[in-house]
């Protein structure tokens, strides 16, 4: 027997996560009745041909009325604007969530719109691709890979339950933080790796402007993994940097830093550090692949941990 979770489940936004989280939820059978709305009108009307969700509401407030829960999908900038126009609307006791890559800056612009006896338990879905909009959505995407949820004081226990048990019915693992360690585990796991992606692809394509050579043509693996990262909504990722500004900078200060010690290493023939280096990165990688995501996250703990501990951030 399947848990009823929530009676009636509000989407607001209506790209890759968004409708992932309705397909998701109507394949579990957890969810009664599912409102959607989008801004984007051309959006709408796709989700209506999808016919993924029981309602497609015209504007915001007309879908979180009655709604049990109300998730926001959209990109982190937005969080704040959807919340202070929805709040007024709100039926007493629901439960309000949102995906959002960055916890935090979410946080922030939320609460001063947060009615009164509102309960919000933020989240982060640790899955996607590169693709965005409605048609890149689908129900499996979470099976098998972590959820965060980043509860507050604006957080009740009961809330924070239902939205747990929720992405366990999507198949997601399901962990909590603090917001703000959230905000720099993800920095230097997510962020920082995709500002790489994003200047890696743009130095590439500029040299190619510069010299008209053949770089496009004759790219290898490793550039085309990047391009892939680099292809990514440039929306959803402007507002990722711009909201999560302070984890970026210090983890990108301890990339650059490395980086010029590789440099050294490279400019003196420094063969036995590159040696050490790269045969310690492939035993995390072989950590990885043998025992999962969660030894993953563990290695991940091991290494940054003590650095960037709870009590530091
Ligand atoms: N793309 C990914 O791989 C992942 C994204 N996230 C987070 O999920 C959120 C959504 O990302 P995606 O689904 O990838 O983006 P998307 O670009 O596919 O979809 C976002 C949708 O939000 C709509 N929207 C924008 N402003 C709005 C507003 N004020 N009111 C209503 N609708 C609005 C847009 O029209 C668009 O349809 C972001 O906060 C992102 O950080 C989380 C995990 C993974
Ligand atoms: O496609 C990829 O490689 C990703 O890294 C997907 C992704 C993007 C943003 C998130 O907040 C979580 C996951």
């Amino acid at each position: 027997m399947v848990e009823r979770i929530f009676e009636r489940l509000t989407v607001i936004g209506l790209g890759l996560i968004g409708t992932s989280v309705v397909r998701a939820a109507r394949a579990a059978g957890q969810v009664g009745h599912i409102v959607v709305t989008d801004a984007d009108p051309t959006v709408r009307q796709r989700v209506r041909e999808l016919d993924i969700a029981d309602v497609v509401a015209e504007t915001s407030e007309a879908a979180v009325q009655d709604a049990d829960a109300v998730v926001l999908c959209v990109p982190v900038g937005e969080s704040g604007r959807v919340v202070a126009t929805v709040a007024p609307h709100l039926k007493q006791g629901a439960i309000l969530s949102d995906v959002g890559s960055v916890k935090v800056a979410v946080i922030e612009a939320v609460l001063p719109h947060l009615p009164a006896q509102a309960c919000f338990v933020p989240a982060h879905p640790v899955a996607g691709t590169e693709f965005s909009g409605p048609d890149a959505g689908f129900a499996e995407l979470f099976q098998d890979r972590w959820c965060i949820l980043t509860p507050f004081e604006r957080s009740t226990e009961a809330g924070t339950d239902a939205m747990h048990r929720l992405w366990e019915g999507f198949g997601a693992r399901v962990e909590r933080m603090e917001p703000r360690h959230h905000d720099m585990v993800l920095a230097i796991t997510s962020h920082v790796p995709h500002l790489i992606a994003y200047n890696i692809v743009g130095t590439a394509a500029h040299l190619e402007e510069v010299t008209q050579t053949e770089v496009m043509k004759f790219s290898a693996g490793g550039f085309r993994d990047f391009t892939r990262i680099a292809a990514s909504d440039p929306t959803m990722w402007r507002d990722v940097f711009l909201n999560n500004k302070d984890a970026v900078l210090e983890m990108l200060g301890r990339f650059t830093e490395d980086l010029s010690a590789l440099q050294r290493m490279v400019r003196y023939g420094d063969g036995d550090g590159l040696f050490e280096l790269f045969t310690r990165t492939r035993a995390i990688r072989k950590g990885i692949i043998a025992q999962g995501q969660e030894t993953a996250a563990v290695d991940f703990g091991r290494r940054v941990g003590p650095e960037v501990s709870k009590k530091d951030v």
